[in-house]
């Protein structure tokens, strides 16, 4: 892995495939994931949709898929496709099918924090909590709802938000009054979309609302749901994860030193405030950032 950059606030993590770009990253999540149930007793996660899910596989493996406290696991989504949940552009389903199934096979994966809390109880008394690798609990897996237009599932999300926000499952920004989640987790598309964010469109300026809705995406499906640019950038950890030489171009234009001719991407608006900024990247997106040949 190379890493480029150094900025005390902005990390570039280069690597050489894919395997070690899912294990750098797996690495990263669990770490996080410690920190903060260590700190706050909980972990606020926020997920993307897309070629992200697969290279977090390695977590549904030994050791992670025993050692993550799972428990204390808070999932959201930081754009959502408007479609029905077990509907194949589901960001939710991608999710549900390529990690939290792997981590109960036995589709009993999400069981009800009543009956968690007894086995919890049972095993803390046995101080082999840790050992079992405790599945997700579904009250804590926060997807949108999606019998309703897009507009009320944004409002109806960032209600949910706020609530947990007032009892500090997500913690607050010092700085604003927006939501501060332990980690987002971003793709990126062809064009610099990040979450569903896209380029030229008016939800790039929305500085009020927290959650808010399209219904012309660029890329099918047109109705969704997304996180704004002040929650991303209240965030206390952002990572964006790109790989493959289709996104080389609009890597470039997110992360490098452009001109003021150069058209700007969603990704470059990617610049948590007080949090820190990870770009996980296989060499094939990183080949066209200015000074990759030298890194080699
Ligand atoms: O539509 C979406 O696409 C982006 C990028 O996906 P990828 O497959 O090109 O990595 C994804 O981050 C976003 O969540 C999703 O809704």
């Amino acid at each position: 892995m190379a890493v480029l950059g150094g900025e005390k606030e902005k990390e570039l993590r280069i690597h050489e495939s894919l395997d070690e770009l899912g294990t750098d990253l797996t690495d990263y999540i669990a770490e996080l994931s410690e920190i903060s149930v260590k700190e706050r007793g909980v972990f606020a996660l926020a997920l993307s949709g897309g070629s992200l899910i697969s290279l977090m596989g390695k977590l549904c493996e030994a050791p992670y898929n025993k050692t993550v406290d799972w428990g204390k696991w808070y999932i959201f989504w930081a754009d959502e496709r408007v479609v029905a949940k077990n509907h194949a552009d589901s960001n939710y389903k991608l999710a549900k099918d390529g990690l939290f199934s792997k981590l109960w096979p036995q589709e009993a994966y999400i069981l009800k924090s009543a009956v968690l809390e007894r086995i919890r109880k049972t095993l803390r008394a046995a101080k082999a909590v840790k050992l079992l690798g405790l599945p997700i609990v579904s009250s804590h897996v926060h997807s949108i709802n999606d019998s309703v237009s897009a507009e009320e599932a944004a409002s109806e999300y960032e209600f949910a938000i706020r609530q947990l926000v007032k009892s500090r499952v997500i913690s607050v920004s010092d700085i604003s009054d927006c939501p501060k989640f332990d980690l987002i987790l971003l793709g990126m598309g062809s064009n610099g979309d990040v979450a569903s964010l896209f380029p030229n469109h008016l939800v790039l300026d929305e500085k009020n609302e927290w959650v808010t809705f399209i219904t012309d995406s660029p890329k099918s499906p047109p109705e969704r749901i997304t996180f704004t640019l002040p929650v991303i950038n209240s965030a206390s950890n952002v990572a964006v994860v790109v790989t493959g030489d289709s996104k080389a171009d609009a890597v470039h234009l997110a992360i490098d030193d452009i001109g003021p001719d150069c058209p700007s991407v969603p990704a470059r608006l990617v610049q948590p405030t007080k949090g820190k900024l990870v770009w996980f990247l296989d060499k094939p997106a990183a080949s066209k950032l200015d000074g990759f040949q030298f890194s080699e």
